[in-house]
């Protein structure tokens, strides 16, 4: 018989790591590693995700994954749903034209690029992250698909710490969290 989804949930809660004080004092630290090091975990996030997908985003058409954990999730969920998965990466990473947004992390500051043919005008797109703190990438990464006039269907996450509001920063993007702190 297949799993829950509540079953699913505490399997991918049970993977989830907490260092205190990393990558600075004062931060604590959600490490998504076991999750990937357990391919029932990590068949469980994917499950999740898909079945989400197919509640409320069935009009996908690409997964966008941010630097460089979300690449660890995207290209998996986008081969389960037949969609294409494209890159959002740190500055300097990407070859060709590129377009760029700065933002501010949890602890410190970056700014984001997208080659500038990665996604077409009007194209939906779901953005994937394994984790929302404040919500200064994700909001970088939704201007980089604004800039392209891709139309943001929601973004999802492995973890989303609550305290930190990152939801309320995206405000009126949809976001999808599985576990949340
Ligand atoms: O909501 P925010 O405050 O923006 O924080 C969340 C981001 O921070 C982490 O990435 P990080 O920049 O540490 O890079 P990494 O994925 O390359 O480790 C995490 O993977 C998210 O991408
Ligand atoms: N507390 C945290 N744990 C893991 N990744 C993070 N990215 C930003 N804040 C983080």
């Amino acid at each position: 018989m297949a799993a829950s989804p509540e079953c699913k949930l505490q399997l991918v809660r049970d993977h989830i790591r907490p260092y205190q004080d990393f990558p600075k004092k004062g931060i604590l630290f959600r490490d998504i590693c076991p999750i990937l090091k357990d391919p029932a975990a990590l068949t469980a996030v994917i499950d999740l995700f898909e079945e989400e997908v197919r509640r409320n985003y069935q009009t996908v058409e690409l997964i966008v994954g941010l630097d460089a954990r979300g690449f660890l999730f995207g290209p998996l969920l986008a081969q389960r749903l037949g969609v294409g998965f494209i890159l959002v990466r740190k500055k300097g990473k990407l070859p060709g034209t590129t377009l760029s947004v700065e933002y501010n992390l949890e602890y410190g500051k970056a700014e984001v690029e997208i080659q500038e043919d990665a996604v077409a005008p009007g194209q939906k797109v779901l953005l994937i992250d394994d984790l929302l703190a404040t919500g200064g990438t994700l909001f970088a990464a939704c201007e980089l698909m604004k800039k392209q006039q891709a139309e943001v269907l929601g973004c999802m996450v492995v973890i989303e710490l609550k305290e930190l509001n990152g939801k309320d920063k995206l405000k009126p993007q949809s976001i999808f969290s599985l576990v949340q702190y």
